[in-house]
């Protein structure tokens, strides 16, 4: 599929998603059902198969073409003072990232992922929502297709991780505006009690500067989104529509994927939840999607690491179901 070149021809993309191969998972459910364990053993395992396979097309999935892409952009609220680093430090990750210093680089490596990164305009800031609009119609559409250009519709899975200081701010504003409610602004990057309260502050200000714009969530993400928060949301999309699965990583990779969420009840049906990170709402973002998270490490990091971390649990439901004999095969007496 082109990319979509207007914001309507992104809306319009939600209309026609396609669904899981129904067929492959009738395949893989039946292969699971002969292979040497007792039925369900394998637990979680096994539902992940099944979601592999019905998005990947194949009764027996992979996890060998992983692709891991990392947006990042800078946003205006982090002249607000809710973040415990300045913004410089985004691009100064990014040079990171490409030198492979990075806490992502080495967990690409030890989970055998591609990765790519895609700065977004770093040195123009989006507008600080308290004011106006954070992205034109234009950046926005520009952001959603540079998410959207990033995934290999050949990959077996896709990962997006960002970088942007002040971007937990962001994901926050997201969160309210879509799910409504008080409390969703957390510590970030280490925010002491202070800069918090400046986070929950610039929220409040931003849903009272946009009410009565908050009805439609790709107006959501306009005015109180980010560039690289934007791209993540197209690259999901772009992903659903190439039937590529997804694993979603911490709380601002959620508020990208939640947008959609929102637009059109289950069009994140291809995604499941790599982790439960530390920062203080991600819990209940993962529970307005109804995600149940593979793991919870104390990550509060974002960069994918924790979608990328849960790589290890999806290669082994992988390895499990391609690679063990069946009841017959091994000659093991079915219960
Ligand atoms: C050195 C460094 C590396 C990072 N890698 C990811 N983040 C994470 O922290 C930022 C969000 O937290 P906040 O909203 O408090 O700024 C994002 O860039 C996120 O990717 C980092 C932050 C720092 C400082
Ligand atoms: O949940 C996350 O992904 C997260 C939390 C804190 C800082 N950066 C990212």
């Amino acid at each position: 599929m082109n990319t979509p070149a207007s914001l309507a021809a992104f809306r319009r993309v939600l209309d026609s998603l396609p669904a899981p191969d129904a067929g492959a998972q009738a395949a893989a459910q039946a292969r699971d059902a002969v292979l040497t364990k007792p039925p369900g053993a394998l637990g979680r395992l096994e539902s992940l198969v099944l979601w592999l396979a019905g998005w990947q097309g194949r009764a027996i999935p992979q996890a060998d073409r992983v692709q891991v892409a990392i947006f990042a952009g800078n946003h205006g609220i982090a002249a607000r003072g809710v973040s415990a680093f300045p913004p410089e430090v985004t691009v100064q990750m990014v040079a990171n990232f490409r030198a492979g210093g990075a806490a992502i680089n080495q967990l690409c490596k030890a989970f055998g992922a591609s990765m790519a990164v895609h700065e977004l305009s770093l040195d123009r800031p989006t507008a600080d929502f308290t004011e106006g609009p954070a992205m034109t119609e234009d950046e926005l559409v520009e952001a959603l297709a540079t998410g959207w250009n990033a995934v290999d519709p050949e990959a077996d899975i896709f990962i997006a991780g960002e970088m942007g200081i002040a971007n937990t701010c962001t994901a926050a504003a997201l969160a309210a505006a879509l799910f409504g409610g008080l409390g969703w602004a957390g510590r970030g990057t280490g925010v002491d009690d202070a800069g918090l309260s400046r986070k929950a502050a610039t929220v409040e200000a931003g849903l009272e500067r946009h009410a009565g714009h908050l009805d439609d969530p790709f107006e959501v993400l306009r005015r109180l989104g980010g560039r690289e928060v934007a791209a993540m949301t197209g690259a999901y999309l772009a992903a659903r529509a190439h039937r590529v699965p997804v694993v979603l990583d911490g709380f601002i990779s959620c508020a990208a994927a939640a947008v959609l969420h929102k637009a059109r009840p289950g069009a994140l049906d291809h995604c499941i939840a790599g982790h439960q990170s530390a920062e203080g709402a991600h819990a209940r973002l993962l529970a307005a999607l109804d995600k149940a998270p593979l793991l919870s490490l104390g990550l509060r990091l974002g960069e994918a690491s924790g979608a990328v971390l849960a790589l290890g649990v999806i290669k082994g439901a992988v390895a499990t179901h391609s690679g063990m004999a069946t009841f017959a095969e091994a000659g093991v007496t079915a219960g």
